[in-house]
């Protein structure tokens, strides 16, 4: 397969120096030249044509359909199944159904729908019915008269007690079926039915919608776009706003999955792939979890409709409505009238061989064309009039944005022809579009509950709920990239599939700015790895008032403790005390300390103390006790810690937990304590090992006693009711539940209470996983 970045430095070898200084040197107004200059010197060049040739021709391609190939996959599948392999078969009936060719037909019954039928067969198997159910009626999508498929959806129907509707559907395919062992076979199924459930008359049930909708009440809040004295534009709001109110939903411009979701997760809603996944009907690439949303990516499929012109049986006119309500449901919805974002990108190699920010880019030029199609109008590349940072960039970057859009738009122009005009101004404005993706786009990040079940011992099976946090996409939204960042937010992102939901975390007043977190927080790093992070990502220097006003999270996090043992002050090292000595140095950052802002007491006395000798000689030096001056040489302390640190880690990647390792690692978390402040997060995470390892050995009581150490240390690095000490809760609460303990209540309680407030009413969407969540223990 051709990889991305091998292409992007062979091209880049080609270029000459005196092209690579001026693209170094560009800026928004030069980059018309620049991107003609570096396009005329390519379009020279035969490896280029090549490289295009490879990337953007379906005669190239890797994901292009096999009839051979599904046929040997199918047949494997068999042979699975008859052996009762059935997880196995399950997978050879999916890799079939991602090559099987929409169109073609073997021994009278289409691929595609006997492959279906094949696989609801192992799905009843397995236990899955309702998926089942779903490959039935994909089934009898392609071909309404295919005797099987009714079948089949008779027994999915009878598995999961729809007697009525079974009752139905074997009575179509007896009438479908034409051999006289289908149709005993049928029969036989008839009769257990009707015997068993001792009636006749079912009424059909109404087929059921196993899509939930949720809904959250937005809130009818004004809100407005201004400028910003630091920060360009930001969002605030005309009226206060109640802490959990939502604020903002909005569905993206744009959006792909991640590279390592692939796989795993529906290319359109993002959610986690079922069994019975749906493959793009023309491409080997596209995956998806239903075929409504198949469709939204790919566009309404004319051809898989046109075996519907089946063969007319003489059914009842009951089984006629039957057949019909069967068939309009499984339809619904499928008129969409949103573009297709797939559609451009399928049986090509370029969406799989090029990084995703540039397939974003792709499918929000691809947007703007068809819309400009449907308006009539010439094609320009779009202008989302976002900020960018392209005069922030380094010069490889700059370079790697020419070269990335000159590929990018002769691979579209494969598809959309002279609506992609490629000059020095449409290559330069697709070089900005991709400096705004940059900037602009958001992780889609979604919660997959991960439990660890430990295994069985004679001390019992012993969980801890973890949330863990998948980056399932990329998108572009166009109204959420008008929020700015602040390492401590007031308002709180998250997404359900697609949709992005912005909720207040705290009582905002009117006026005041909304700001979201791009990822990081006080209380996750120091200042100093908060401000290298955004400049590395975003090119952008922090200043909200977590970077820019004293705090105690960022003089603690990292810091050490004091040589007298009775004194609890901050000793920094050189790194942090430099940021530290900024935010109390008026003239430095030009914000002077607002000591009676500050929330704790602990900070109150460093700053106090600090104002008082600010107009001194005394300064944040590094090494030297911020509350009584005592001295301590941190270069041996380091050593010892890190020491440390690797004995506690590597608890848990030893097999098997022996006795004297754990009494090792406690040792080492008394080293790192008497070395480390009380509230560095090193300590946090040493006692999250330690409260892992207990409970991995059936040790629940000393679990949760980490557990609860490791919390309170985060509490004072996040806050109270941060939602990551919501997360943290979980765990314990986990703890707490498998040793039967009273406590549990008040986890709950304080779970539910964080939770509320970042996620309202969506958190049962969000973690159905949860137990803690309901009242049930
Ligand atoms: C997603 S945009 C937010 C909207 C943007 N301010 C605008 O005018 O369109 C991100 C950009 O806003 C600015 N920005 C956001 N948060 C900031 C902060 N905390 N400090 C400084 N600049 C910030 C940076 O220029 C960053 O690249």
């Amino acid at each position: 397969m051709v990889q991305s970045c091998l292409l992007m430095e062979k091209l880049k070898s080609a270029i000459s120096q005196t092209l690579i200084l001026s693209i170094s040197q560009s800026n928004p107004q030069t980059l018309p030249n620049t991107c003609s200059s570096l396009h005329h010197f390519f379009n020279q060049l035969p490896q280029f044509h090549q490289m295009i040739e490879d990337l953007a021709h379906t005669n190239t391609s890797l994901f292009l359909k096999n009839k051979e190939s599904a046929s040997e996959f199918k047949l494997k599948g068999n042979s699975c199944f008859s052996n009762g392999e059935n997880s196995t078969a399950l997978r050879f009936y999916t890799q079939a159904l991602r090559v099987a060719p929409r169109d073609v037909d073997v021994m009278g019954k289409n691929l595609v729908a006997t492959l279906y039928v094949n696989r609801a067969a192992v799905l009843q198997k397995m236990g899955l019915f309702l998926e089942s159910l779903r490959d039935c009626n994909r089934a009898i999508a392609i071909c309404r008269s295919y005797s099987k498929a009714w079948y089949r959806r008779g027994k999915a129907n009878t598995s999961m007690g729809n007697y009525a509707d079974a009752v139905c559907d074997l009575k179509v395919s007896l009438c479908m079926e034409r051999s006289i062992s289908g149709k005993k076979q049928i029969e036989g199924e008839l009769k257990l039915i009707l015997g068993q459930n001792n009636r006749e008359d079912f009424t059909p049930d109404v087929i059921k919608c196993n899509e939930t909708d949720i809904h959250d009440q937005l809130q009818e809040i004004q809100l407005q776009c201004v400028e910003t004295e630091t920060k360009g534009r930001g969002m605030v709001s005309l009226t206060d706003i109640p802490q959990a109110t939502l604020l903002h939903a909005e569905e993206p411009y744009a959006a792909i999955v991640s590279k390592n979701c692939r796989e795993t997760h529906c290319h359109f809603c993002f959610k986690e792939l079922p069994a019975d996944i749906v493959p793009c009907p023309s491409c080997s690439m596209a995956l998806y979890c239903s075929q409504l949303c198949q469709i939204h990516a790919r566009g309404q499929d004319q051809q898989f409709h046109t075996n519907n012109h089946d063969i007319s049986f003489d059914l009842s006119s009951d089984l006629e409505n039957y057949v019909a309500s069967v068939t309009k449901a499984i339809f619904d919805g499928v008129n969409i009238k949103q573009n297709a974002e797939h559609k451009h990108e399928c049986g090509v190699n370029w969406p799989a061989a090029l990084p995703a920010e540039i397939v974003l880019a792709g499918r929000v030029i691809a947007k703007s064309i068809e819309q400009n199609r449907h308006l009539g109008e010439s094609s320009t590349i779009v202008n989302l009039e976002l900020c960018h940072n392209y005069l922030q960039l380094d010069p490889e970057a700059k370079l790697e944005l020419h070269i990335s859009s000159i590929v990018l738009l002769k691979c579209l122009h494969h598809y959309y022809g002279y609506d992609i005009p490629l000059h020095g101004d449409t290559i330069s404005q697709c070089v900005l579009l991709l400096s705004q993706i940059k900037v602009n786009s958001m992780a889609i990040v979604l919660m997959r509950s991960a439990d660890s079940v430990d295994p069985p011992s004679s001390a019992g099976n012993h969980t801890t709920s973890t949330v863990e946090q998948v980056r399932v996409g990329q998108a572009i939204y166009l109204a959420g990239s008008l929020y700015n960042h602040s390492c401590k937010p007031n308002i709180h992102t998250y997404f359900l599939s697609r949709t992005l939901y912005i909720r207040a975390i705290d009582f905002v007043a009117a006026g005041h700015p909304l700001e979201l977190s791009y990822g990081p927080q006080v209380g996750q790093w120091s200042c100093n790895q908060r401000q290298s992070s955004l400049k590395e990502q975003y090119a952008f220097v922090c200043s909200c008032t977590g970077c820019s006003q004293l705090n105690l999270s960022d003089l603690v996090i990292n810091s050490f403790r004091c040589l007298n043992r009775n004194c609890l002050g901050v000793v920094l090292d050189s790194s942090v005390a430099s940021y530290e000595q900024n935010k109390v140095n008026p003239f430095s950052c030009g914000l002077p300390l607002q000591v009676g802002r500050l929330k704790h007491d602990e900070v109150k006395r460093v700053a106090s103390f600090l104002c008082e000798e600010t107009a001194s000689t005394h300064r944040i030096e590094p090494g030297f006790c911020m509350s009584c001056g005592a001295f301590r040489v941190l270069e041996a302390s380091n050593a010892a810690v890190k020491k440390a640190e690797i004995c506690i880690e590597g608890l848990l990647d030893s097999g098997e937990l022996l006795t004297a390792t754990l009494s090792n690692a406690l040792k080492s978390l008394d080293l790192l304590k008497s070395a480390l402040h009380p509230y560095n997060k090193r300590v946090a995470e040493a006692e999250d090992y330690l409260a892992q390892a207990f409970c991995l050995i059936g040790e629940l009581q000393r679990s949760g006693d980490h557990c609860q150490a490791s919390i309170k240390i985060l509490e004072k690095l996040y806050g109270d009711d941060h939602i990551v000490i919501g997360n943290e809760m979980v765990k314990l609460a986990s703890i707490q539940l498998s040793l039967g303990e009273q406590d549990v209540e008040e986890s709950r309680n304080r779970i539910n209470m964080i939770f509320s407030r970042h996620y309202g009413s969506h958190v049962d969407a969000i973690f159905p996983h949860h137990r803690f969540l309901k009242r049930v223990v």
